[in-house]
């Protein structure tokens, strides 16, 4: 594999349910993310597209096809592989997924103690500097119910980022948000990714974050329909 490539999928085929049931919801899918970028996959609803994020964010068992992830091949990999791995993964979903019960460092922390062994006062330092990074340090004690949508988005942000992870998966992290609430955690996303060299996979309907972003591939019914660079 090219050492600029991350992510490598291969005729990646996946099908749901079981007998009668049983239905294709992949078909000989193949794109790979060079390290860095900022790609967004896009399609309409029922495409794939949550399928293709959850098997490359090691989060469903491979079934058919070659997704080779951080020079892992995933097809035939452990559930403790997939474990080690998915702990190298930022993730963001819709609706940000937050405790209530924690502060906003508090959540953020978690992002680091995913991984073992980081103890309390490092992951807590971890977690300011990121919540500064992006933008919420006098937030930082809030709990999520004391902070608006956009905020509560950015922590989620911040969560997925504090492990300095090589690879960003998120779906659809700004359907819930207003325009600017949007345009802000796709910037921030983008930007934080280019200080730190991740690469990010971002599931969207969002068109408004196409033109930030470095590709755009699309799904239509279960393949691979369009492979854009927007500025060439
Ligand atoms: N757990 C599941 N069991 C059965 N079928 C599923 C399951 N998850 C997804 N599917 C089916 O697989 C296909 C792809 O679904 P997927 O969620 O990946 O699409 P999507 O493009 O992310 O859609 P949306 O934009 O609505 O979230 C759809 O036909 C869907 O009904």
């Amino acid at each position: 594999m090219d050492p600029d490539t991350l992510v490598d999928v291969r005729g990646l085929n996946h099908w749901f349910g079981s007998g009668e049931a049983r239905k294709q919801a992949l078909f000989e899918v193949s794109f790979s993310l060079t390290r860095g970028s900022f790609t967004a996959l896009m399609g309409p609803s029922g495409s794939g597209k949550t399928t293709v994020l959850t098997l490359v964010g090691c989060l469903r068992a491979v079934q058919d096809g070659s997704v080779r992830l951080l020079d892992h091949e995933l097809n035939g990999a452990t559930e403790a592989g997939l474990v080690a791995l998915r702990q190298r993964l930022g993730f963001i979903f819709q609706g940000h997924n937050l405790h209530e019960s924690l502060t906003a460092t508090q959540n953020v922390m978690m992002g680091v103690q995913v991984r073992r062994g980081v103890p309390d006062p490092l992951a807590r330092q971890a977690a300011s500097h990121a919540l500064g990074l992006v933008g919420l340090a006098d937030r930082a004690g809030y709990l999520p119910a004391n902070l608006s949508g956009g905020q509560k988005q950015r922590v989620a942000v911040a969560r997925a980022l504090v492990g300095n992870p090589a690879l960003v998966l998120a779906d659809e992290p700004t359907a819930a948000l207003d325009k600017d609430s949007a345009a802000e955690v796709v910037d921030l996303l983008k930007r934080m990714g280019r200080a730190r060299g991740t690469t990010t996979l971002l599931v969207t309907h969002d068109n408004r974050i196409l033109d930030r972003a470095d590709r755009i591939l699309t799904l239509q019914d279960g393949r691979i329909a369009r492979d854009e660079a927007p500025r060439g």
